[in-house]
């Protein structure tokens, strides 16, 4: 395994400098350009793609004296108020995940009690959240590893990209059932461990054998025990179907890094990302021949996903990802009236994902209007996967 790979997310995220809150330093923020065909990809770390500019950094805030402050130091101011920015334009999209810890020290810190309390903003409000700012010392410490420059170099070197949505309409017309993604899943935080004899190969050559149209790869290693070496793994077995990329993204240097492993499409969560992330990410992963699947869970995700230009693929996840709740009747509610006139208006391919135990489930959200499915938990329990999916669809899809 190399070096990148081998991080675990236990490390904590470096304490926000709340000493410079009080001073009267106005940053300048720079939108970056969305990439260009030729590749002139600037935004390698700010998923909002801001940056504060670096000619500011050396001539020193007017309010500030220069002496007062060094340059480095007003490197973290920035970067701190640029994350106060973030968290703000995500509140106003709804967007209740923190990008991370608001102030002082990390969750984990477990200095004086009084610190601690004063402190409490510091622990994540759900399971989401706490991933997310997991991830983002996790990617932060990646980057250092291997940054964009190398990343891309490796992209000469990654495999061809396959039609993810293709696929899943091909299945659509073949078996006049919705396409199936087949989740490649050891765990996850609501069900704990789901196989304990897990290899992922096996299960996902199984999954194509009973009639997967694509696969689904977790590929995050503290909360679902996954891993990129299982998707290179899989990627590099013969296995046909397209690869998802299963991972909290936060960063568009993480979808960068998908590719280089193989994947064919990545997701993209409106749950975490406000608007301009998802635009932005968009672009890129059109720009790596990468699909985008943009999962949400409720209306106002909805909504603002329909708003943005470009987007094909659209994931419902009946699980509520902040306590964990699963119903599948949220599929069909989002796909009422007119989101559902929109989404067919756009041509938008919808995916049911999460809960889908039963022929009569796959039934249901088919009827709400979905060409597709997500399914991990039901047929990855199974002993033997490929009849977990003729159960779970009622039918031996494979023919
Ligand atoms: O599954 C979880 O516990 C979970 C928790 C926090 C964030 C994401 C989570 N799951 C991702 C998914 O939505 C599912 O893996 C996927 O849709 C398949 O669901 P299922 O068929 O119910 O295993």
């Amino acid at each position: 395994m190399e070096a990148a790979m081998s991080f675990k997310a236990t490390a904590a995220p470096a304490p926000r400098v709340l000493s410079f809150q009080s001073l009267n330093f106005r940053p300048k923020f720079t939108f970056l350009k969305p990439p260009t065909p030729a590749g002139n990809f600037m935004a390698q770390n700010s998923p909002l793609c801001i940056r504060a500019q670096k000619s500011e950094l050396k001539d020193g805030p007017a309010t500030v004296s220069s002496t007062d402050i060094s340059e480095r130091d007003a490197l973290k101011v920035k970067e701190w108020e640029i994350g106060m920015f973030q968290d703000e334009i995500a509140a106003s999209q709804g967007i209740r995940i923190r990008r991370r810890p608001p102030t002082g020290p990390p969750s984990h810190y477990v200095g004086p009690f009084e610190f601690r309390i004063q402190n409490e903003g510091n622990t994540p409000r759900n399971i989401l959240e706490e991933i997310v700012w997991n991830k983002d010392v996790e990617v932060s410490q990646m980057k250092e590893k291997m940054p964009l420059l190398a990343l891309k170099k490796a992209l000469d070197n990654a495999p061809p990209v396959r039609d993810f949505i293709g696929a899943l309409k091909a299945a659509n017309s073949r078996t006049g059932l919705p396409g199936l993604i087949a989740e490649v899943k050891k765990a996850s935080p609501s069900r704990g461990v789901l196989r304990e004899d897990f290899d992922p190969v096996e299960i996902a050559k199984a999954y194509e054998k009973g009639g997967a149209a694509c696969l689904s790869v977790l590929t995050d290693e503290k909360y679902f025990q996954g891993g990129f070496q299982n998707l290179e793994a899989v990627r590099n077995s013969g296995v046909k179907c397209p690869l998802l990329c299963k991972e909290f993204v936060i960063d568009a240097w993480q979808i960068y890094y998908a590719r280089t492993k193989g994947a064919d499409a990545i997701l993209l969560i409106a749950a975490v990302l406000p608007d301009l992330d998802i635009k932005y990410m968009t672009k890129i992963c059109k720009l790596l021949g990468l699909t985008a699947l943009i999962e949400v869970h409720d209306e106002r995700e909805m909504d603002r996903v329909l708003g943005i230009d470009g987007v094909e693929l659209i994931g419902i996840n009946n699980r509520n990802l902040e306590t964990f709740e699963v119903d599948i009747g949220n599929t069909k509610k989002l796909l009422e009236g007119e989101r559902g006139r929109k989404i067919r208006e756009k041509g938008i391919i919808v995916v049911g994902e999460s809960g889908l135990f039963t022929p009569a489930d796959i039934a249901y959200v088919q009827e709400a209007g979905v060409k597709a499915v997500l399914v991990g938990e039901s047929i990855v329990k199974q002993k033997n996967p490929t009849e977990g999916i003729a159960g779970l669809f009622g039918k031996d899809i494979s023919l």
